[in-house]
């Protein structure tokens, strides 16, 4: 490796430029060098590693390959909290939150918009992202063992499924499968393991549609969030956490989301959703509910009749034929219809929060499970076969390569756009410039088009990148989360895939506009120019996988992008000489692929040729002109190479930031000892005297309601 850098360092140094730009593009090179030589077989990162290895050798190790391994999580006195410099406040997001979740089971966390659904889920996942403002506390347990979720395999299925627009669901299950599990070693294995998951999905008739996006209609919504499933299920998860999974769907395909998760959930998986106002037959399929208001807990337990009875016992019942979700979410809203209903609906939730939380252990803890704790064997997921990530490196190349060319060369509606554009510039050029003679004033007017044609395909280069990577940058950071490949193979497939569908359109550009404006009229000079300006797309294109990489949406990629591109157009060769340039800014004109292309075209198209004179002081040769504007001195190779050059190192950069930028998760701290509720018992509730305080409230709002039984505490089931 060593070696190979040091031959690298040579080859760079060889090819123009000097000093400190030098190193940086050798030190570049090496990266590049190092990173596409391949490390051998990818292994996963340290904790990755553990994720797989964690629990085999403890009394929790998982069951052989396939099997669902129950996960109980158990989390108390969750707190989570956001403070603000300027006005020095806090405000809790969730607040002594406590709750278990268990194997066989499907967990709906309900509340009103803001409440914290999302947050807590996120605290159970272990994924809530880092920042200075918040602050997170409490205690997060999985089978009785303080832990992270490192020690089991969860699925997250997020609010946004993101996909390769292209692929269609058979292919996008088939690539997650192979990427995933090593063992699939045959075609008919994959395929079967596939066609199950895609019945098991509800998947088979939209199997062969493609996905879809925005340009192109694809498969419903519904659809997406069952395929984000299937994705997620192929890594054998113990627990699956969906947020708010049947957001944006109709009714009909919101069922039968749910109707998945419930059929996971009796498999033996422990699932927990947040959702906002499931509709009753939703509502029917929760075996356990945490209703949330304003981050504090005000129900957590069994689902269905018991919370309705709970609630009841304060004098509020569930109206007949009414739908339970939305009874409760009436009731543990706030109601801002006037200060009076402002008035009254706080101090009823917040009575609810206070009985609740005096009666907590009751409830949480002594909620013995029925018949469905232990996994079904109702839905079984094809072949059993133990996510083990991670093929070889060159098997992720490979994979990768099939899809990132999958997804570049149909995707028919940009290319269309692209050529059209390609096209339309060329003829836009070539109209401006048509037939340019060997004039003086040619001299000029031959920079001008060639200045012109380096920043359109830059231009043109950039902004498709990063119009589009950033989305995908999501797409691979979460597959790069579960382990499924490397960086290296991820980048060259990328570079190796695009090069016949990028290279396409600098060819037609230069097609068009060449006869047109009847440069050097001969076929290498045109051959020439085309490769020129290819190369130019292609490094124009790292840059914009380097802008993408940097910020975290595509509109803040939009606005950095061609500002950062503007640097290098000034510097590009034509507005200010490079010799001309103050020292400071030296190594721009070195660094900017403008210049190169530009110095390259003006090369191939200059040298040779001869001008009308009529004055001693007129430029007779292509040469002179390209020694009076500081652009010889120099051959085509070198210009490439330093285009070249210029493209590694936008793609180094890029795997440092990709590499760097990896979402960075807030970690729980253990609340001070007193803070923590003692471990709770099973204990047989005694009777209390002590006045509930709900009591209260109904009398001072003068309801007339069913009178709260003060001597029995809340018993809701089994006890
Ligand atoms: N990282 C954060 N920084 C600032 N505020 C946050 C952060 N995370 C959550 N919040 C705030 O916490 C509150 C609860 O957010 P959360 O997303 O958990 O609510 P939710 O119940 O899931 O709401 P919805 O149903 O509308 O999605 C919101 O007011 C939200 O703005």
């Amino acid at each position: 490796m060593a070696f190979g850098a040091k031959k690298v360092g040579h080859m760079v140094s060889g090819i123009g430029g000097n000093g400190m730009g030098q190193i940086l593009a050798a030190m570049a090179a090496a990266l590049l060098f190092r990173l596409f030589s391949g490390p051998g077989p990818a292994s996963l990162p340290e904790d990755e590693t553990c994720e797989e290895n964690d629990s085999v050798n403890g009394d929790d190790a998982p069951p052989s390959a396939g099997k669902v391994f129950p996960v109980t999580i158990t989390w108390r006195n969750i707190t989570c909290s956001l403070s603000d410099k300027h006005s020095k406040s806090v405000r809790f997001l969730l607040k002594d939150v406590s709750g278990e979740a268990k194997p066989g089971r499907l967990l709906a966390i309900m509340g009103p918009s803001g409440s914290g659904k999302t947050t807590l889920l996120n605290v159970l996942a272990s994924q809530i992202l880092a920042s200075p403002r918040l602050a997170l506390s409490g205690l997060l347990e999985f089978n009785g063992k303080p832990s992270s979720t490192k020690a089991y395999k969860f699925a997250y299925l997020r609010q946004e499924d993101l996909f390769f627009s292209q692929l269609t669901v058979r292919e996008t299950l088939s690539l997650a499968a192979e990427l995933q599990l090593s063992e699939i070693s045959s075609v008919e294995e994959r395929d079967e393991y596939v066609n199950n998951l895609l019945f098991k999905l509800g998947l088979v008739s939209c199997a062969d549609s493609i996905i879809g996006d925005a340009k192109v209609r694809g498969i419903s919504g519904g659809e997406k969030k069952r395929l984000s499933l299937g994705c997620e299920l192929i890594a054998s998860p113990s627990v699956i956490f969906a947020d708010e999974p049947t957001t944006g769907l109709d009714a009909f395909q919101a069922e039968k989301v749910m109707e998945t998760l419930r059929l996971l959930a009796q498999d033996g998986h422990t699932v927990i959703c947040s959702i906002h106002q499931p509709r009753g037959s939703v509502y029917g399929k929760f075996d356990d509910i945490v209703l949330l208001t304003e981050g504090t807990l005000v129900y957590a337990g069994p689902a269905r009749d018991q919370p309705l009875e709970y609630f009841s016992r304060f004098g509020y019942q569930c109206p007949d034929h009414a739908n339970p979700a939305e009874f409760l979410a009436d009731l543990i809203s706030i109601d801002y219809s006037s200060a009076d209903s402002v008035y009254s609906s706080k101090k009823r939730i917040d009575a609810l929060v206070e009985a609740f939380s005096t009666q907590s252990s009751a409830v949480l803890y002594a909620t013995p499970l029925t018949g469905k704790t232990g996994p079904k064997q109702g839905m079984k997921f094809g072949k059993k076969i133990a996510a083990k990530r991670k093929g070889g490196w060159w098997r992720q190349f490979w994979l990768l390569l099939k899809r990132a060319w999958m997804q570049a060369s149909r995707d028919g509606p940009t290319n269309k756009v692209r050529a059209r554009m390609s096209i339309a510039s060329a003829i836009i050029f070539g109209s401006v410039f048509w037939r340019m003679g060997r004039s003086q004033t040619s001299i000029l007017d031959r920079m001008g088009l060639l200045q012109v044609t380096a920043i359109n395909t830059a231009m043109a280069a950039l902004t498709k990148t990063v119009g589009v990577f950033p989305k995908e940058r999501a797409i691979v950071d979460r597959e790069r989360a579960k382990g499924s490949y490397a960086l290296g193979p991820y980048l060259l497939s990328k570079l190796i895939a695009e090069i016949p569908v990028g290279a396409a359109f600098p060819l037609m550009f230069g097609a068009v506009l060449y006869p047109m404006a009847r440069l050097h009229p001969t076929f290498s000079r045109f051959g020439k120019f085309c490769g020129i300006v290819t190369v130019e797309s292609f490094a124009a294109s790292a840059m914009g996988l380097t802008v993408g990489s940097m910020v975290p949406t595509t509109e803040a990629a939009m606005a950095l992008g061609p500002s950062l591109m503007t640097v290098f157009i000034v510097f590009g060769g034509y507005y200010v000489t490079a010799d001309n340039t103050p020292i400071i800014f030296r190594w721009i004109p070195r660094a900017s692929l403008i210049r190169w292309a530009f110095q390259g075209l003006c090369i191939n198209e200059f040298t040779g040729l001869k001008f009308d004179c009529q004055n001693s002081f007129d430029v007779q040769t292509g040469e002179q002109a390209l020694y009076r504007y500081s652009l010889g001195g120099t051959c085509i190779r070198d210009t490439v190479i330093a285009q070249s050059r210029i493209l590694l190192f936008w793609y180094s950069t890029t795997y440092l930031l990709l590499e760097k930028n990896k979402p960075k998760y807030l970690q729980l701290k253990a609340p001070a000892s007193e803070q923590i509720e003692p471990k709770l018992k099973l204990e047989p509730l005694l009777e209390t005297d002590q006045p509930s305080p709900l009591k209260q409230v109904e009398q001072n709002q003068h309801v007339e309601s069913t009178p709260v039984d003060q001597t029995e505490p809340f018993i809701l089931e089994g006890l």
